[in-house]
């Protein structure tokens, strides 16, 4: 067993728009471990590639796509390269969950919440049937009668919990998220966040997407910012939000009511000019960097650098 449930190394992903329209470089070069027992949110400003990023270790992303990198899992199972018969029949479901961005567009709309969670269990863990459905909806804070609805009858929140249950019906060691607590209260946020940071135990981990710095905070073990398409920090999450290093992730801990509500001024580039920007600026961030090349410690390279148990991009630690 490996110590790495998950080894993501340079992991890019760009969509292929035609011939005069371009491409949109969706993830850059992105590399992350993710070890048993932990949880690692992976934050950052919508747009950013974190969907994109989690649809890839599933074969998930539209035919436009181009993929390269590695991924394996529990040091065997290579998921950037394994074919649709592998990721259907190992992967998907039972080595890696998935709860869906946007949770209640993925239920079938002429089905009740039970029939489609039962449906799951059986097709992951045949034999198991109504029990584990029942099981599984108290984990997640579902009422039974709340699972005979249709999805059109689910408040959001339900749908997400619904959307939770399935993820871990098959018992995967790995579970990815995306943004898991959309359209809950925050009660709801940290019973939901809770619940996955459990089942991260033991040899189980999580990747948990987020916009929600808030939750991230309350169960991460590590944090991984991303921006632009890239990874600009990493780390064990205390220090990195304690003390952030690059200065895109001070701003997102600023734009928090207790960082003093201080959004970081302007947009992200278009993922479309992100090769020019970089021959230009050589960090992606330079345009809305409060610390410009000249003034502060860019040094200009895109490239994640470690230092000690921490990696940044771009800046030099203080
Ligand atoms: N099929 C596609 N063709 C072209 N561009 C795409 C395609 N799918 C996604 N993108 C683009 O890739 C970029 C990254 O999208 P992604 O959904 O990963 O962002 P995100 O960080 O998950 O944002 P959010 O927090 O809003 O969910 C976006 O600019 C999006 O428009
Ligand atoms: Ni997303």
């Amino acid at each position: 067993m490996s110590e790495d449930l998950l080894e993501l190394d340079r992991l890019s992903v760009r969509f292929l728009l035609g011939r005069r329209r371009g491409e949109v470089r969706a993830v850059t070069d992105a590399s992350l471990r993710l070890r048993r027992g932990r949880v690692l949110a992976l934050v950052g400003e919508s747009g950013c590639g974190k969907s994109v990023l989690a649809s890839a270790l599933l074969g998930l992303l539209p035919a436009n796509a181009q993929v390269r990198g590695r991924a394996v899992l529990d040091g065997e199972v290579e998921l950037l390269g394994a074919s649709e018969r592998v990721l259907a029949e190992r992967v998907r479901g039972r080595l890696v969950g998935l709860v869906p961005q946007s949770a209640s567009t993925h239920l079938t709309p002429v089905r009740t919440a039970r029939g489609q969670l039962l449906e799951t269990v059986n097709a992951l863990r045949p034999g198991s049937g109504p029990e584990l459905v029942g099981e599984l909806a108290e984990r997640v804070g579902l009422r039974p009668g709340d699972l005979d609805h249709y999805p059109h009858e689910l408040s959001g929140g339900m749908a997400q919990r619904v959307a939770v249950a399935m993820a871990l019906a098959g018992d995967p060691p790995l579970v990815l998220a995306d943004e898991p607590t959309t359209g809950l209260d925050r009660p709801l946020v940290h019973r939901t966040v809770d619940l996955l940071a459990e089942t991260a135990a033991d040899d189980r981990a999580v990747l948990l997407i987020t916009h929600d710095l808030a939750a991230a905070r309350r169960v991460a073990t590590d944090v991984a910012v991303m921006y632009a398409s890239r990874i600009v920090e990493a780390g064990p999450a205390g220090e990195v939000f304690e003390d952030p290093w690059h200065p895109y992730t001070a701003g997102l801990l600023a734009a928090l009511p207790e960082g003093g509500f201080e959004p970081i001024p302007g947009h992200p580039p278009a993922l479309t000019e992100l090769e020019r920007i970089e021959r230009e600026w050589g960090c992606v961030f330079c345009q809305r960097c409060p610390d410009r090349p000249g003034s502060a410690p860019c040094n200009g390279s895109p490239e994640l650098v470690a230092h000690g148990g921490r990696w940044i991009a771009a800046h030099v630690p203080c």
